[in-house]
């Protein structure tokens, strides 16, 4: 079978299941989601055998969750999960070693199937499986974000070939893989253009709207508490972080490092034996001092900075900007109409973490700098001046 497909259906048992899974958006719209889920029968989770079954159990179980908790939006969350879901979600999290949130492994890695089956894996031929209320922005946001990892595949199957090079000491080999590296991260910033819009997976650790947590009904008496769904927990950039020798300081090495407990446990191993191989690339190139070789692991460098910074831009637009707009209209507390569109379109989530927005930037800032000083050559001097203009006319309005 292709890796590249997802399970699209689970055994007929699961159908109350796939049922309330597939309508959560129409359910939250009329507001009946939560007594529906009440309604539904407690289902054993012993009848799915295969490791897609469970990833799309565990992708229904969060998409229901989610719509829960969130139904009425951030002023009515819920504190308990019914046990309905909880128990059967902590089962299936727990086989997969997965936490019991909706993750990057779920919306966007588990979630797609193509329309028609022959045709080409591209937006037009795609479609979410499951979906959460917001239509076509959360359509793009996913399949997009599929997309981007999509792009990456030659990138991460370079990955052995670079690190067989290196023990083998072979180095047009690994100027090669280099070179497969550095186009797929290209490549990753060309499907990210694709991006208009945003979608923002809650939380239920660091949010104000849930400051206990969320009390797992049938599980544990205690609150749980989880972040939220980001492509913070793709592997994809931890490879190739791992890879080029790419440290992350504290603050953005401690979420980073936390991002991989919610990964899939083979992505996290994955990203655990790259970083183990010795000798490491970076060594080997600083050792071999080969022209070619030196810059073929610089492009593959500044290809990842200019892919975070690409991402730096795309937060600023779609998360920062009209967050930092949305408070002031509000701390003025008079919007005209069209003010109170911008208000209500704009992510609060940044808002109301006080200086969530300003800590979120620094730390992609933090992570792109970091990624640039693994250069040979020393830190690139075009990767700090594409979000430049960006970035200072940010600083005035978030005091970054
Ligand atoms: C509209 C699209 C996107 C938005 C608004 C967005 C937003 C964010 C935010 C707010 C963070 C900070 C950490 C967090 O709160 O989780 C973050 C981190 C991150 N995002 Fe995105 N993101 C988007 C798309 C993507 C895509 C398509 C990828 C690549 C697959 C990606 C990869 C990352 C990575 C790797 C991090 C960790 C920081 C780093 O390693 O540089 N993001 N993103």
């Amino acid at each position: 079978k292709s890796p590249f497909v997802s399970k699209t259906e689970l055994p007929k048992y699961y159908q109350p299941w796939m049922e309330t899974a597939r309508n959560v958006p129409k359910l939250i719209d009329s507001h009946s989601l939560r007594t529906h889920i009440h309604q539904m029968p407690l289902l054993e989770t012993h009848f799915m055998k295969s490791h897609r079954e469970l990833r799309l159990a565990h992708l229904a179980l969060s998409v229901m969750t989610m719509g829960y908790v969130w139904q009425e939006g951030d002023r009515d969350t819920v504190k308990v999960l019914p046990r309905i879901l909880a128990v059967p979600y902590c089962e299936v999290s727990q086989r997969l070693g997965l936490p019991p949130i909706l993750t990057h492994a779920d919306a966007v890695l588990a979630n797609w199937k193509k329309k028609d089956p022959q045709g080409p894996l591209d937006m037009e031929n795609l479609e979410l499986l499951l979906s959460l209320p917001g239509g076509e922005s959360v359509r793009g946001f996913f399949l997009v974000t599929m997309l981007v990892e999509l792009a990456a595949v030659p990138g991460v199957k370079a990955i052995p070939k670079v690190i067989a090079g290196v023990r083998q000491g072979e180095v047009a080999t690994v100027t090669r893989a280099l070179d497969s590296i550095s186009l797929a991260i290209n490549g990753m910033k060309e499907a990210f253009k694709l991006m208009h819009g945003v979608h923002l997976c809650c939380r239920w650790k660091d949010n104000p709207c849930m400051a206990e947590g969320l009390v797992y009904e049938g599980v544990q008496a205690e609150p749980m508490e989880f972040s939220g769904g980001s492509a913070a927990q793709s592997s994809l950039l931890h490879c190739f972080d791992e890879l080029l020798g790419v440290k992350h300081e504290t603050k953005s090495g401690t979420f980073l490092t936390r991002m991989r407990d919610y990964m899939p446990p083979a992505h996290k191993q994955l990203i655990q034996d790259i970083s183990s191989h010795r000798p490491s690339l970076r060594d080997f190139v600083l050792e071999r001092n080969n022209a070619g070789l030196v810059s073929a692991f610089d492009r593959c460098v500044s290809q990842l900075v200019s892919f975070r910074s690409y991402h730096i831009n795309v937060v600023s637009r779609f998360i920062a900007v009209p967050a930092a707009r949305a408070k002031q209209l509000r701390s003025q507390d008079q919007g005209s109409e069209p003010d109170q569109a911008i208000i209500g379109k704009a992510p609060t989530a940044l808002e109301e973490r006080g200086t969530g927005g300003s800590a979120i930037m620094s730390l992609l800032k933090t992570a792109r700098d970091q990624t640039s000083n693994v250069t040979i050559h020393g830190p690139l001097s075009s990767t700090k001046t594409s979000d430049l203009t960006l970035i200072s006319e940010l600083s005035s309005r978030l005091s970054l």
